[in-house]
């Protein structure tokens, strides 16, 4: 193969990828490209399996079905979902960070640089303590060790933290070393799970720097997980979206943020998203209709929460085409797009209706503190829910708290599962702390399934046992260096 053809191919094509977990089919034949030197971004709803396709990359899962095709900058090609974890790193140089930040958060930031280079700095000791004594080359790479190091703390904007334990950093900082101890590695490859969960505005500038800097300087291409719009509309080149780990739509920044799939796939989330997600993408049209108010003849059904099942809604565009999801449907696949041509005759075309009116209120009309506290359990889902103790839905989390203590919530992000959408129903219940996670029953796991309409997952990911960990560190940490956006 000549160097033309391998720049020109993919660096990563997954082939008709699936991933099943007992009956729960997680991914479901998934087929997209890694375009080399580009940014490409997997986006979705919670739980639409992104994380999952990574760990299939990684090595982490062994999936049920398909392949997972890699080609090196030298044409060299490896069947990932046939190498162990530590081969795939190795050898086909595949980098990558978890939701959550994995930082030997005792050593300092420099160090944590070197860490990620001891494999070579072994290998060029020869694994002998004369090789580590300066017989061979060990000098030589230990002092490119410590350029490159010196190279990425400029790139991530952390020289001058160099000598301060990781843990120290503010939380965005510590996700650009992350990144610049992940690029130490020296990936073709790097992927990122959620690299701007939890940051800041200003944080998030400095992140979507960071990344482009990498495509434009160093030919790794990037393969990003996120839920923060504004960074994957800015910097990616090309998005994949998945639902329910099948592949929704995929095309540019620009053919997905209008395409009507994707756009239903977001309206299942609550309302405030909705709004928030239109407004990311820059429909006018849709984030007009928002402001019209409820629309009480054509408005959804009870609910429009991507947990809660059913969805009726409907959104006109701005070329006229009107997307509805049927009753009952809960997905972008149930999507039904009418363009302008086949509107109904005048006199009886649906007007323009307020996407997300699922409860009926009007944009201005944010529910109200009682409504969030306990919403009701709607929808399709609701049969689910019914399943649960009665009790423990009626009753809801034992232990609510009406506001954060003193004032400041913990970032429950930081438990795996729990993302911004999760996040945001758990404090819109009255719980902000790890610790009241940690200290759930049965039945508060079975009102919190309730309300975020999971089938077991809570203990499937053992946010207890996550949230057990997190508080325990949380209470040996002062409160004003406790990671996370809040
Ligand atoms: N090890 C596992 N065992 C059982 N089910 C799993 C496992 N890992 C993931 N799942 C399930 O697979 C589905 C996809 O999960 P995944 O974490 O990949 O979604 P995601 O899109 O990354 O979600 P989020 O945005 O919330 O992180 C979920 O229903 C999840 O509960």
């Amino acid at each position: 193969m000549n160097a033309t053809t391998t720049t020109a191919m993919p660096i990563l094509r997954v082939e008709h990828l699936s991933m099943k977990f007992g009956g729960l089919v997680a991914i479901g034949d998934l087929s997209f490209d890694v375009r080399r030197g580009e940014i490409t971004a997997l986006i979705g709803p919670n739980g639409a399996g992104k994380t999952t396709v990574f760990n299939c990359i990684t090595g982490f899962y062994k999936p049920t079905e398909g392949m997972i095709r890699f080609t090196g900058r030298a044409g060299d090609e490896f069947l990932l979902e046939r190498m162990p974890d530590f081969q795939i790193t190795a050898k086909a140089k595949v980098a990558r960070t978890f939701q959550n930040i994995r930082l030997f958060s005792g050593m300092t930031v420099l160090e944590n640089l070197l860490v990620a280079q001891h494999n070579k700095l072994m290998k060029a000791s020869g694994y002998t303590l004369l090789g580590l004594f300066g017989i061979g080359g060990y000098p030589q790479a230990a002092a490119e060790a410590i350029e490159k190091a010196r190279y990425w703390l400029e790139k991530a904007d952390l020289t001058d933290r160099a000598d301060d334990p990781a843990g120290d950093l503010p939380y965005g900082a510590q996700r650009r070393l992350e990144i610049a101890r992940a690029m130490c590695t020296d990936p073709e490859l790097l992927c990122l799970d959620e690299p701007a969960a939890g940051l800041n505005p200003k944080e998030s500038l400095a992140l979507n720097a960071l990344l482009n800097d990498i495509k434009d300087n160093t030919g790794t291409s990037i393969l990003l997980i996120e839920h923060d719009m504004s960074v994957v509309m800015e910097i990616s080149d090309h998005v994949v979206v998945l639902e329910y780990g099948r592949k929704i739509s995929d095309g540019t920044p620009e053919e997905v943020r209008t395409d009507p799939s994707v756009i239903a796939a977001y309206l299942g989330v609550d309302d405030e998203e909705v709004e928030e997600v239109l407004i990311e993408v820059g429909d006018e049209d849709v984030i007009e209709q928002l402001d019209t108010g409820p629309d009480t003849e054509h408005g959804p059904e009870a609910s429009a929460s991507m947990f809660a099942g059913p969805l009726s809604d409907t959104v006109v565009h701005g070329n006229g085409e009107r997307v509805t999801v049927e009753k009952g449907a809960g997905k972008a696949g149930r999507a039904r797009t009418e363009k302008p041509a086949a509107a109904k005759p005048a006199g009886t075309a649906a007007r323009p209706v307020k996407a997300s009116a699922s409860t009926g209120r009007a944009k201005s009309g944010k529910a109200s503190a009682a409504e969030k506290a306990e919403p009701p359990v709607t929808g399709d889902k609701s049969a689910e829910a019914k399943a649960k103790p009665a009790a423990a839905r009626k009753e809801g989390i034992s232990n609510r708290l009406s506001a954060p203590r003193g004032g400041k919530a913990d970032n429950l992000q930081l438990v795996k599962g729990i993302g911004p959408v999760n996040e945001k129903k758990l404090n819109a219940h009255g719980i902000y702390h790890f610790d009241q996670i940690a200290a759930w029953k049965k039945a508060d796991i079975a009102a919190a399934e309730a309300y975020l309409a999971f089938d077991g997952r809570i203990a499937r990911e053992d946010w207890i046992g996550q949230a057990k960990a997190l508080a325990k560190k949380a209470a040996s940490v002062p409160a004003t260096r406790r990671g996370g956006r809040k």
